[in-house]
């Protein structure tokens, strides 16, 4: 039995449609991830897997059960973190622990080898109210009351937004080793560099699943050329890139700008003379290798070509 089921699923609210005809599955042990911006729908999706809302048609089964039949048979099996109002602000630490351990009748110390690795860094805390607790110590906090119960599939909306990169990256690390330990976890997060972390990811924008494949596979579904460009003025360079007759893409990375070209192999001699006619200064050309983050702008671009 695969853990999660989606068909079909569509959700609208009033005239936003949140939800297009999503489909996929997730397997028993994977690490799974849902990449996509503010409002591409991730939210909605894990509200209707985790029970809170119903969609308007298509059908989810979670461990084997559906959704909106079997809605009380699901829920104590789940963990589930949404993305905010997670925590009890006003409960100390060790107040929230015991409330969420409470609402599925079991104690933090009937569980506590389970969240002992994420808890154990808190339990110095224990007194703090949890709204006094740094970002990434909340999150901890949220994980280790989404651990509790010992649930079979853990889902996590944006765990890591508004956590610093060192904190992100501890806490893909606990989601690994609870993984390890036989959790099927599914993850949301807004963060391409995030991706990685996971078996698989499923990439998607404006309700629409653009595509699922193992991060590696997502990166080689990327098939053009790219040179990363650089100049002293970053605005000049965007500009004169994408009125380039060649230009197929221009896309901003950091210090650099992605550029990709309308033919098969771009000429970077020849691009390197049209900014230094159109005046730009300190202009460096590199070949660079696609990250996901090209794959999933490209998908996201062919994508409005076609609707
Ligand atoms: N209760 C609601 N009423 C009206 N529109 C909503 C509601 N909830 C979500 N939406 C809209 O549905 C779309 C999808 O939102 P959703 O929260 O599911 O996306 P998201 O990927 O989780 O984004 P975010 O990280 O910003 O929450 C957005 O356009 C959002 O404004």
């Amino acid at each position: 039995m695969k853990p999660l089921v989606i068909e079909h699923i569509t959700k609208s609210y009033g005239k936003v449609q949140a939800l297009k005809d999503v489909s996929f599955e997730v397997e028993r042990g994977e690490l799974f991830g849902f990449i996509g911006p503010d409002g591409a729908g991730k939210t909605s999706l894990f509200r209707i897997l985790t029970t809170l809302i119903k969609p308007d048609s298509g059908t989810a089964t979670v461990l084997g059960m559906d959704v909106i039949e079997d809605y009380r048979s699901i829920r104590p099996k789940l963990g589930y973190m949404p993305g905010q109002f997670a925590l009890y602000q006003d409960l100390s630490v060790r107040e929230n622990m015991n409330f969420f351990a409470s609402v599925f009748g079991t104690t933090l110390e009937e569980n506590y080898d389970l969240v002992a690795p994420i808890y154990s860094q808190l339990e110095k805390f224990e007194d703090r109210l949890a709204g006094a607790l740094s970002g990434g110590m909340k999150q901890k906090l949220a994980l280790s009351c989404a651990l509790i119960h010992k649930p079979e599939l853990l889902v996590l909306d944006e765990p890591t937004t508004g956590v610093d990169a060192v904190s992100r990256q501890e806490f893909w690390e606990m989601l690994q080793r609870l993984n390890a330990e036989g959790i099927t976890v599914i993850a949301s997060t807004p963060y391409m560099d995030e991706a990685e972390q996971c078996d698989r990811v499923a990439l998607i924008d404006e309700g629409k699943i653009l595509q699922i494949d193992t991060p590696a596979k997502v990166v080689q579904s990327f098939n053009k050329p790219i040179l990363a460009v650089k100049a002293t003025s970053m605005y000049w360079l965007i500009k004169e890139l994408r009125s380039y007759q060649w230009s197929h893409s221009v896309q901003p990375f950091g210090e650099y700008v992605h550029y990709t070209d309308q033919r098969e192999v771009p000429n970077a001699d020849e691009l390197k003379a049209y900014l230094s006619d159109a005046g730009l200064s300190g202009i460096s050309i590199k070949p660079t290798s696609p990250d996901i983050e090209d794959s999933f702008i490209a998908l996201m671009q062919n994508r409005n070509i076609h609707e």
